[in-house]
């Protein structure tokens, strides 16, 4: 038996997974806070996400009705970007400043340029900088509290804090390290110049962690944490990755062909590529895979975190929000929604806004600005599907994750505004599934077990959930979506 945990932004899930009889035994998660201020500050403190692991890691095993010594190996997933750095005894010295943090925004613009602009960051990464990306968040503490900045002795993303506290190894994997910015993603190893750039007083053989490659394994769990999870010894731990990376092997997404598309927090589209990606747009994120090719991938920053703010502004359960959705017509009868609360990545606007537009006496109803959120957050991801371009062309599926993902109403929005066909994963948490394939794989590659024959047995599709592009509401969302795109262009200049 196996584990998969993901450590998403606004909770960690746990799944259990039989692996040899093909099952998914049980799922379970628990929540975290976030910490928003000022400035576009979002932080969280990772003894969070360790509360959180420890009590989804005991109800998915309750709820499965297996012992904890039964399991032989756990896989970690984890939100993106997020800068955990920690003293020589691996306390955080700082928060974490996380993914959706445009706090940093300035000291990434300064970042880009010394680099040489995008022309330079692509030479030297493989792709260019974006505010959210771990550079600038370095940057910043260097500049903003240089006490805590000197303390550093590692440098770590999410889902390797994790790791480090399973298994007292500090190390990660060409997937989640490819967002940090300071990372070749060609070469798939650390960018030394760059970092040297941003943290010059930080020895890099000291503070970064080693790079796996995607089977091999972290380590086993220490012996404290084994106790206290009432693991048995010898509990593989894999090398993980960062949640869209596993969330692409939960979805089968490991060779070319498929779409994974997921409604978390963030919305991200991407592909598997079995070489490194070079894409015209800055905005493609030309990332590793955590299986050892590359994932181009898009994201934006206000898919459920937008929806939730309009929901809860109306007091609203999931179910009634579902219904003001489907009781409005398409196109929200005019309004037009650029959901972009938190600031966004794509379009490239760290210091944006929200604006809900052309709101009438008549048209400003409940149901319009709730269906207007919701089709705002899904062009959005419409726009970064077409900057991907060839990378996505020829897919004939869209695998559809993320909390979202639950909601009927919006897996057909998003065939009808992509024109593609959209199905769902069994799983609610494909990420989680994911991490606990490729620690499958770590375990089981010496006895030939490929992670192409775990997807095959385990990836299973939910019939259910499997909606068709409408040909007519197609068609009627190309006028509705060219609005949205004028919308953003006479507001930000088309970004
Ligand atoms: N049926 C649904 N309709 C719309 N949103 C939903 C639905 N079910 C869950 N969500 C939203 O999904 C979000 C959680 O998604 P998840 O992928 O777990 O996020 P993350 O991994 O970023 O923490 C929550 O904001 C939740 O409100
Ligand atoms: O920043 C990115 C991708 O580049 C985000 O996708 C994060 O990885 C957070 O994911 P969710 O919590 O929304 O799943």
């Amino acid at each position: 038996m196996y584990i998969g945990v993901d450590c998403g932004t606004q909770s960690t899930k746990v799944v259990v997974v039989d692996v040899e009889r093909g099952g998914i035994l049980a799922e379970a998660s628990c929540p975290h806070r976030l910490d928003e201020g000022e400035n576009g500050r979002r932080e969280q403190a990772p003894a969070e996400w360790l509360a959180a692991l420890k009590g989804a890691f005991f109800a998915a095993l309750e709820r499965a009705g297996v012992p904890a010594s039964d399991v032989r190996g756990i896989g970690v997933s984890g939100q993106q970007h997020g800068m955990v750095a920690l003293d020589a005894d691996g306390a955080p010295v700082y928060p974490a400043k996380l993914w959706c943090d445009t706090e940093t925004n300035a000291q990434n613009i300064d970042l880009v340029a010394r680099l040489g602009g995008e022309v330079g960051c692509l030479d030297k990464l493989g792709l260019v900088l974006q505010t959210g990306y771990t550079a600038s968040k370095l940057a910043w503490l260097r500049e903003q509290h240089p006490n805590a900045y000197r303390r550093i002795d590692s440098l770590l993303l999410p889902h390797d804090y994790l790791n480090y506290w399973l298994t007292g190894e500090r190390v990660t994997e060409a997937g989640d390290a490819s967002g940090t910015g300071y990372f070749d993603t060609r070469n798939r190893c650390w960018q030394l110049d760059v970092f040297a750039e941003i943290a010059p007083e930080l020895d890099p053989a000291k503070v970064l962690p080693r790079v796996l490659e995607a089977h091999e394994p972290a380590g086993f769990v220490r012996p404290a944490v084994a106790r206290e999870l009432g693991l048995s010894d010898q509990v593989v731990v894999s090398s993980g990755g960062g949640d869209n990376m596993l969330g692409a092997i939960g979805t089968g997404n490991i060779t070319p062909g498929l779409i994974t598309l997921s409604l978390g927090t963030s919305g991200t589209v991407c592909a598997y590529s079995a070489t490194p990606v070079e894409c015209d747009s800055a905005m493609v994120a030309n990332f590793c895979s955590s299986t050892g090719g590359w994932l181009p991938l898009i994201c934006t920053m206000n898919v459920t975190s937008a929806t939730t703010r309009v929901r809860e502004l109306f007091g609203l359960d999931l179910a009634a929000f579902s219904e003001k959705v489907a009781s409005a017509p398409m196109g929200a009868e005019g309004v037009t929604v650029l959901p972009f609360f938190n600031g966004e990545r794509v379009p490239m606007l760290p210091d944006a806004s929200a604006d809900f537009l052309s709101l009438t006496s008549l048209n400003t109803t409940q149901a319009n600005l709730c269906r207007g959120v919701v089709e705002g957050a899904t062009f959005g991801l419409r726009y970064g599907l077409e900057l991907l371009g060839d990378i996505t062309a020829g897919a004939s599926q869209i695998r559809l994750i993320g909390g979202g993902a639950n909601s009927p109403i919006w897996r057909q929005m998003v065939a009808d505004i992509t024109g593609t066909q959209v199905i769902c994963p069994e799983i609610t948490d494909a990420a989680a599934l994911g991490a606990a394939l490729q620690v499958a794989w770590c375990d089981q590659r010496a006895n030939g077990v490929t992670l192409e024959m775990l997807c095959e047995r385990l990836v299973h599709l939910d019939a259910q959930s499997l909606a068709d592009p409408h040909p007519e509401r197609v068609a009627a969302y190309q006028p509705i979506y060219a609005r949205y795109c004028a919308a953003l262009e006479q507001r930000h200049g088309g970004a």
